[in-house]
């Protein structure tokens, strides 16, 4: 029996060549077998690039170069033949699009067993437990491109699960999740570690629900440096104030204050910015959204929630024009949305797609924030400070050159959301654009998006966060089975238990606490 550490890192520094500086930077440190880890950093401080190195795909599949050495169970893992070490070592990545290869949900399961060389006759089961596991069974015959983005995640982490890796590395795995989805996934993960041998890497920005299964958090610093170690709680109880100069979220319970101050409302106009008016869609049989009715007004912000599949980025669709109703109809500023020229429309609305690298058509991350302005013929002497403002407010200076792809996944995220920015438009539609960002930019995010509210325009927000929510939303959409199931303040879904359970939605943690303090549970 071997006594070799699962892995160990000596002196492991990785750069991208197109980089000056090490993303990863001088790294020693050994995982154990059995070990759960909680990998935090701002963003862009490398976490996904480390990933990556540990399995040993970088830098073989990219333009990069690593220094000082990684081993597993003692071996090299320049040792190991191609495509040996990520069966070892799964990694459930931050985008799930980019790990599937088949059109439908039961062929991607199948080849990733066939390149595991199981028989045919043991692939149905196998199939069927993985996705019994991730509550996925229904969607065994459906395409992977006409899931929604929650599903694809789960989809993704089966594909991993049925390698049955040493390591699993889950890199924000629960970032497209809804709230009830996100928990069951940890808890399978806790299963998982109850059931398997297998240590466990999370790379997440909000750790609340991961503590109780944590035993170890490794923080990065923005220069990729290893800059703490130790217990979750020795990190937030001792470190806490350097863990919030980092950029990194505080979990709620280390935090001393966790009262929300909800905005007061600054809505004034009785004239809607867009009516939604009996609004159906279907997909082919399907009906996807059911007789959806409601008015959003100048300076308002509401948010849409409900679970993974819901509606939610389809209702955002429809209200862009990306996809037309089969009946009803949406008006924008009284005229209907499809009489509206392509341009003035394009410059009066925003939209933040789910997934940002849909969004991006430039090479470059300047072209990708001017392009806008440039389509709107201003000239450059004009909005070049515009630029470098949004690129500063989101930091991104200093990838101004880079292409959009080349970005981090929460660097990705901001773009996307900055490109929409250049300009006050009447209307904001966002799906989730706060997902995978730190504790900084989340703010500085928020603090846009309000002072555009200030300024009139309307917002409309896709999130699984709760306390998002609570905290900024004049309203709240709960769609359900594709129908409205509530539309009112957010205190009211607080207070409706039976909604909050039947659209998979929870509370937000200023008032989970409370109830838990009632209870006694906490002094
Ligand atoms: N291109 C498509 N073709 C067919 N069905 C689709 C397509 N896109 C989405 N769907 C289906 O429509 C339903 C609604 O999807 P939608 O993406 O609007 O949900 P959502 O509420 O945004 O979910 P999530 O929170 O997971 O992002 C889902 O059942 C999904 O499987
Ligand atoms: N393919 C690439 N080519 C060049 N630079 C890259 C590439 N991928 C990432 N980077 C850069 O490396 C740095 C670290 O990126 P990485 O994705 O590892 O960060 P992260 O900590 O996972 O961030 P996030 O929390 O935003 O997902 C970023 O500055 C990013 O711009």
């Amino acid at each position: 029996m071997s006594f070799s550490p699962l892995l160990e890192l000596k002196d492991y520094s990785f750069s991208y060549e197109s980089q000056e500086k090490p993303i990863i930077n001088n790294l020693s440190c050994t995982i154990h077998d059995g070990d759960s880890i909680l990998l935090m950093g701002a963003s862009g401080s490398g976490k996904s690039t480390l990933a990556l190195c540990l399995n040993g795909l970088y830098p073989e599949a990219i333009e990069g170069y690593s220094s000082g050495d990684i081993y597993f169970r003692g071996t090299n893992i320049n040792d190991f033949k191609k495509g040996e070490l990520n069966q070892k070592i799964g990694i459930v990545f931050q985008d799930p699009e980019s790990q599937f290869c088949m059109l439908k949900v039961e062929d991607e399961l199948a080849f990733t067993l066939e390149n595991l060389s199981v028989p045919r006759s043991e692939m149905v089961r196998k199939i069927d437990r993985v996705l019994d596991q991730v509550k996925m069974t229904n969607y065994k015959n459906r395409k992977i491109h006409e899931l929604s983005g929650g599903q694809k995640q789960k989809i993704a982490l089966a594909a991993v699960l049925l390698m049955e890796p040493d390591l699993l590395i889950l890199d924000e795995p629960t970032a497209n999740l809804d709230p009830v989805s996100s928990l069951e996934f940890i808890a399978l993960v806790g299963e998982l570690q109850d059931n398997t041998e297998m240590s466990i890497i999370v790379i997440e920005h909000q750790a609340d629900d991961w503590l109780h299964l944590m035993n170890r958090c490794i923080v990065l610093d923005q220069k990729g440096q290893l800059m703490l170690d130790d217990v979750p709680d020795h990190v937030f109880n001792q470190h806490a104030e350097l863990v919030k100069e980092l950029g990194i979220f505080l979990p709620n319970q280390y935090e001393n204050t966790v009262e929300q101050n909800p905005l007061p409302s600054i809505v004034s106009s009785t004239h809607p910015c867009m009516s939604v008016n009996q609004m159906s869609f279907k997909r082919k049989k399907d009906s996807i959204l059911k007789n959806i009715s409601f008015n959003v007004y100048p300076g308002e912000f509401i948010s849409i929630v409900g679970q993974n599949g819901a509606g939610k980025s389809t209702l955002l669709q429809l209200m862009s024009r990306l996809l037309q109703p089969s009946e009803g109809s949406v008006t924008f500023l009284n005229r209907p949305l499809n009489e509206w020229d392509e341009r003035e429309l394009r410059k009066r609305t925003g939209f933040v797609f789910q997934n940002p690298e849909h969004q991006f058509i430039t090479d470059t991350v300047y072209d990708e924030i001017t392009f806008g302005m440039k389509l709107n013929e201003k000239p450059e002497k004009d909005f070049k400070a515009v630029a470098n403002e949004l690129l500063e407010t989101f930091h991104l200076t200093h990838h101004k050159w880079s292409n959009p792809f080349a970005l981090s996944g929460g660097q990705k995220r901001r773009l996307s959301v900055a490109t929409m920015l250049d300009e006050t438009p009447d209307l904001l539609l966002f799906d989730e654009p706060t997902f995978g960002q730190d504790a900084h930019t989340t703010l500085e995010l928020m603090k846009i998006i309000i002072n555009l509210k200030r300024k009139g325009t309307s917002v409309v927000f896709i999130t699984h966060d709760m306390d998002l929510v609570d905290q900024y939303a004049d309203r709240v959409i709960v769609l359900n089975n594709g129908r409205i199931a509530l539309d009112g303040q957010p205190e009211e879904l607080w207070q409706n238990d039976d909604l909050l359970k039947e659209a998979r939605l929870r509370k937000p943690y200023r008032m989970e606490r409370k109830e838990v303090e009632s209870v006694g549970l906490i002094h």
